[in-house]
């Protein structure tokens, strides 16, 4: 921990609900472009994408409105009781994900040279997207802030945002596989420091 190497991609990472998005704003105020997976995530799924076929093929209507939009929600639901629907659609996404996140990386690399690209990636670790990357910086709150954040935000009940979180790799365990920590538990200006001296760490 606490190792920048100045070469290589940049990457936020963090739990559901740790602040993930909070703090890539926070970049983004102070200059930084931000490449944001999860919305990636939905662009790869649109209507008639090889993605939303795949899908298609392996859920079946009931998981699509009439228009063809994907059913989120419920997909969601479903994830979270099923792994082995979870690594399919997970199988399905992640490549094109990562290939989206790329070719948007080299598009900004080329057209503002020098100013940093971050990738806020939710599930680096569990999508093994991680060695692609030489700068990982963690949003960090202890599980129970977590769930609470979640419940809050999303109008979860506990069993519900807890179950959500078994779905991802335990928060703590992203420690010991990131360089830079930002602990998001206390106030919004108490982040807002330590963003501060991570991008005088980037920049420097
Ligand atoms: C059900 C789907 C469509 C998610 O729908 P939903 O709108 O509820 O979630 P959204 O995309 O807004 O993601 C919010 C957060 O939920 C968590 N989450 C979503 N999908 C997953 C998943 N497959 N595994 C673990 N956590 C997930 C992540 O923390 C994510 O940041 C899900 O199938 C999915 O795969 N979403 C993409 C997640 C992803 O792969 N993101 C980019 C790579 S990190
Ligand atoms: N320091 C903070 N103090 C109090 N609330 C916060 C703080 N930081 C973020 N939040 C709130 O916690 C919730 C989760 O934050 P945010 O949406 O940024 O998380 P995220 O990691 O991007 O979530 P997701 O994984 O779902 O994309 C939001 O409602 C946000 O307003």
């Amino acid at each position: 921990m606490g190792l920048i190497v100045k070469t290589g991609k940049i990457a936020i990472t963090g739990g559901i609900a740790t602040g993930k998005s909070t703090v890539a704003r926070m970049f983004a105020e102070l200059g930084a472009i931000i490449l944001d997976a999860d919305q990636v995530a939905r662009e790869v799924v649109e209507v008639g994408t090889p993605c939303w076929k795949s899908l298609h093929h392996l859920l079946g209507p009931a998981f699509f409105e009439k228009d063809g939009q994907l059913k989120r929600r419920k997909l969601r639901d479903c994830i979270i009781d099923d792994r082995e629907c979870r690594n399919k659609v997970n199988a399905i996404l992640h490549p094109s994900i990562l290939e989206k996140m790329e070719q948007e990386w080299q598009y900004h690399h080329r057209t503002h040279p020098g100013r940093p690209v971050i990738f806020d990636i939710p599930l680096l670790f569990e999508g093994k997207f991680h060695p692609h990357f030489g700068t990982i910086i963690l949003v960090y709150v202890p599980q129970e802030i977590q769930i609470r954040r979640l419940m809050e935000r999303d109008g979860l009940s506990r069993p519900e945002a807890e179950k959500t979180l078994t779905m991802q790799l335990p928060i703590d365990s992203k420690k010991s596989l990131s360089h830079l920590i930002i602990d998001n538990s206390y106030s919004i200006d108490h982040t807002k420091q330590q963003v501060q001296a991570v991008w005088n760490q980037l920049k420097n």
